[in-house]
C-alpha cells in the first residue's frame, strides 16, 4: 500500500501534469463508467417484440444522451421508425420518419423533430426506446420534468418500454416515483459517443 503511494507520488513528480498522466487518468475515469455498457445494439435487438414490431418509437439524441444513430438509421431504412415532436405543454406526438436527413428539422429544445407536412402516427406502438435524465436498473426514470413521456406512455400500457441511457445517466439509487411516472421494463446502457 505504502509502496504504491510512493510510486504514484514519484510518477506525478516525474511527469507532473504531462499529457501521459492526464491520458492515464482519463482512461481510468472512462473505464469506471463504461463497464456497465455491454452489447447495446444486441440488447436493443433482443427487446421483446422488437423484431416483429411494425413501428418502434425512439428519440433523436441530444447532448448527454446515448448516441443511438445506428439504430435510428436501421429503423428508418426498415420503414418502422417513429420520432416525437413536442406540441404543447407536456404534449407530444410521434411521426413516421423514413429519411433522417430530409424528414427532420431543428425543433423544441434544439432537438431534431419531424418537419411540417409529415402525417401524425395514430396506430399501435408496441415498443418504446425512452430517453431520460436519470435511470435506475429497477426501471425508475426521471425526465426533464415536463411529463411528455409520462403523458404519452400512459396511453400505451401494454407497450414494452426500454430506457436508454449513458453510464453518466445511471442513478445508483432507485429514483423517487410519482403516481404518474411510468416505469421501464428494462434499462440499456449505451455510449454517448461512438
Ligand atoms: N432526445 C430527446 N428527445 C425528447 C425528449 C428527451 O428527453 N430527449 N423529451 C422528453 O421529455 C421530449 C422533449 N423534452 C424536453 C423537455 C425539457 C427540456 C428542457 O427543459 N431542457 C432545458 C434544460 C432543463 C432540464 O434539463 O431539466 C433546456 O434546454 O434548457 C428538454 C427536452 C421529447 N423529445
Ligand atoms: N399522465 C399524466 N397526466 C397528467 N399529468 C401528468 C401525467 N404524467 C405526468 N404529468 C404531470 O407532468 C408534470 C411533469 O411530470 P414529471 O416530473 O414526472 O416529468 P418527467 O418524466 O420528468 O418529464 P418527461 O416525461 O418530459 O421526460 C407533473 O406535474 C406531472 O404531474
Amino acid at each position: 500500500m505504502a509502496a504504491s503511494i510512493v510510486i504514484v507520488i514519484l510518477v506525478l513528480l516525474i511527469f507532473g501534469s504531462s499529457p501521459i498522466v492526464e491520458m492515464i487518468l482519463k482512461m481510468r475515469r472512462m473505464k469506471k463508467g463504461d463497464d456497465i455498457i455491454k452489447e447495446p445494439w444486441q440488447e436493443i435487438h433482443d427487446i421483446p417484440g422488437y423484431h416483429d414490431a411494425r413501428n418502434i418509437a425512439a428519440f433523436y439524441p441530444m447532448k448527454g444522451e446515448p448516441n443511438i444513430m445506428p439504430i435510428l438509421e436501421e429503423l428508418a431504412t426498415e420503414g418502422r421508425l417513429l420520432l416525437p415532436k413536442c406540441e404543447g405543454d407536456g404534449i407530444m406526438h410521434f411521426y413516421k420518419i423514413a429519411n433522417l436527413k430530409k424528414d427532420l428539422v431543428k425543433g423544441h429544445y434544439g432537438i431534431m423533430e419531424p418537419r411540417e407536412g409529415i402525417e401524425k402516427f395514430e396506430g399501435d406502438i408496441p415498443v418504446f426506446l425512452v430517453p431520460g435524465v436519470k435511470f435506475n436498473w429497477d426501471g425508475s426514470r426521471q425526465g426533464h420534468g415536463k411529463g411528455y413521456y409520462d403523458r404519452f406512455l400512459a396511453k400505451y400500457p401494454n407497450a414494452f418500454k426500454a430506457g436508454i441511457m449513458t453510464p453518466a445517466q445511471l442513478s445508483k439509487e432507485p429514483l423517487e416515483q410519482k403516481e404518474t411516472d411510468v416505469k421501464m421494463h428494462t434499462v440499456i446502457a449505451c455510449r454517448e459517443k461512438y
